[in-house]
């Protein structure tokens, strides 16, 4: 399934959030957003979702969902969003079972996801007896259960300290490669996106307009730290992004 912005544009009272915005995101690629704070990404991952809608402009979707789709669109957020009180298998089963699936066939569903996530011996954990890192994994493989035909992440790996985040990136990447997915990718880490992005969307401040697209054509397993063509990549982004922090910077100044 592809999913398409068209002309969005949206206020929330008198703050324009985003503005005119554009874009395809293509089936089987990574597209990240980044963009100074404040200046909508958030805003428009909501609206690819579906759980807002934009004053104007719509939200396309085209396409067909994957065999054995239960959601359509996943969300996974910065802070794992687990039960405390189920174990790492009953917070996955709990997505299965909106959809009414219990039973021999939410285990191989869970045992699937827990595989494809390396936590089949965490099974029985309790999200309090994990580390950070692995409490977003379990966030993935819940968001795997329900075989997504977009899945929309919102800084997953923010609150995770510098080397678990490159873990993650490498799972990531392992994951798309075996079975490649559609996602919405939301970072403030211009490192991540390049990583991790087929298709990076630099926002400008507020209200969020497309400042640019940029495409990396390096496939995501020979993406490796220090190549120079991410480096390069990455300091265009920063570049970009440096620009629109100072144009804020300087428009507070006149305020
Ligand atoms: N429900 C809402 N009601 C009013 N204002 C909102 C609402 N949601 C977001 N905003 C405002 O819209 C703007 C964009 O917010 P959003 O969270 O989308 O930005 P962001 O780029 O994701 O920010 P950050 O990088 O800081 O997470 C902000 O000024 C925010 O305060």
């Amino acid at each position: 399934m592809e999913l398409t912005l068209e002309a969005v544009s949206h206020a929330y009272g008198d703050v324009t959030v985003l503005s005119d915005i554009t874009l395809g995101i293509p089936e089987g690629q990574i597209v990240c957003i980044v963009g100074p704070s404040g200046c909508g990404k958030s805003t428009l991952l909501r609206f690819l979702g579906g759980l807002e809608r934009p004053d104007t402009g719509q939200v396309l979707q085209s396409g067909p969902v994957p065999e054995g789709c239960l959601n359509p669109l996943t969300y996974v957020f910065q802070d794992f969003a687990l039960l405390p009180w189920r174990d790492v298998a009953g917070n996955i089963s709990l997505v299965l079972e909106d959809h009414g699936i219990r039973g021999a066939r939410a285990e191989a569903i869970i045992a699937d996801v827990l595989a494809r996530t390396k936590l089949s011996d965490f099974h029985k954990a309790l999200p309090k007896q994990l580390s950070g890192g692995m409490k977003q994994r379990v966030a993935i493989a819940r968001a795997l259960a329900v075989n997504p035909a977009v899945m929309l992440l919102d800084e997953p790996l923010s609150a995770l300290d510098a080397q678990t985040r490159e873990l993650l990136m490498d799972d990531l990447v392992t994951l798309w490669e075996r079975a490649p997915f559609t996602a919405v990718y939301v970072t403030h880490n211009l490192s991540e996106a390049v990583r991790l992005g087929h298709r990076i969307v630099v926002l400008s401040r507020r209200p969020g307009t497309i400042r640019e697209v940029v495409t990396i054509d390096t496939p995501l397993g020979e993406r490796r730290a220090g190549d120079p063509a991410l480096e390069a990549h990455q300091a265009r982004l920063w570049h970009l992004m440096r620009q629109e922090a100072e144009a804020a910077d300087k428009e507070l100044g006149h305020v």
